[in-house]
């Protein structure tokens, strides 16, 4: 779904700003997992498709440090990929969602990695996100194939609901800790691991639950 949303907010003081690119094909969820993250809302109801590409901030604070995403989200039509190919190289991170109960838009990820890596930084930082983890009943792809597909391209993977609001922030967050690390990090230091950060989180959140 399309808005101006991202169009004439205030802007909050930050110490570092990122662009962030929403991809996948459409109907994956991209708009209702930016929204969720931004307003902790779900939209249901009538499917409406993003049309080319639209915007939203958020700032997070990660280490005491203020990073502000700057969100992309683009229409997963086909017909509009001429338009969103030109933000890419701006893009420092790009989250790529695909819909566990669509085999279609899971096959797609291949095409979609071989548009990032065309139209991408190379230094970009992927995450593939199998989204709509809460429809269980209607799973069609296994986490195991998120999982290994993930695994071959040595990327961070993640399943997720923007109806939940399952690992939302943490899909944002991690991204921005590895931005932040990266714009602090000194040369001699040991690279800061995003797999790792995400199995600490998670394993973090499981174990409050039970508290
Ligand atoms: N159950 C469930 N439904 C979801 C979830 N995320 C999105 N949906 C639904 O999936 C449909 C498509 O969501 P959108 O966020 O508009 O999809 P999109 O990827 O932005 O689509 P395009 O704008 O065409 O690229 C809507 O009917 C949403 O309500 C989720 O995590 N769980």
């Amino acid at each position: 779904m399309s808005s101006r949303a991202g169009a004439g907010a205030p802007s909050q003081p930050c110490d570092l700003a990122c662009k962030v690119m929403l991809l996948g094909d459409s109907g994956v969820g991209k708009t209702c997992f930016l929204v969720q993250f931004k307003d902790g809302a779900f939209l249901s109801g009538t499917f409406i498709a993003t049309v080319g590409i639209d915007f939203r901030n958020k700032v997070v604070t990660v280490d005491d440090v203020k990073v502000k995403l700057q969100i992309w989200d683009t229409a997963g039509q086909e017909r509009f990929r001429s338009v969103t190919h030109a933000y890419y190289r701006d893009a420092q991170a790009l989250l790529l969602l695909y819909d566990i109960t669509s085999k279609m838009s899971f096959d797609n990820i291949r095409a979609w990695l071989s548009e990032i890596h065309e139209y991408a930084q190379k230094d970009v930082v992927i995450m593939l996100l199998g989204n709509k983890a809460d429809v269980s009943s209607e799973r069609v792809v296994r986490t195991e194939d998120g999982e290994t597909l993930a695994r071959e391209y040595g990327v961070p993977f993640m399943e997720t609901s923007a109806k939940t609001g399952m690992n939302v922030e943490l899909a944002f967050l991690a991204v921005a800790k590895e931005l932040k690390e990266r714009a602090v990090q000194q040369p001699d230091e040991p690279r800061f691991q995003i797999h790792d950060y995400i199995e600490s989180q998670k394993k973090k959140s499981s174990c409050c639950a039970f508290i």
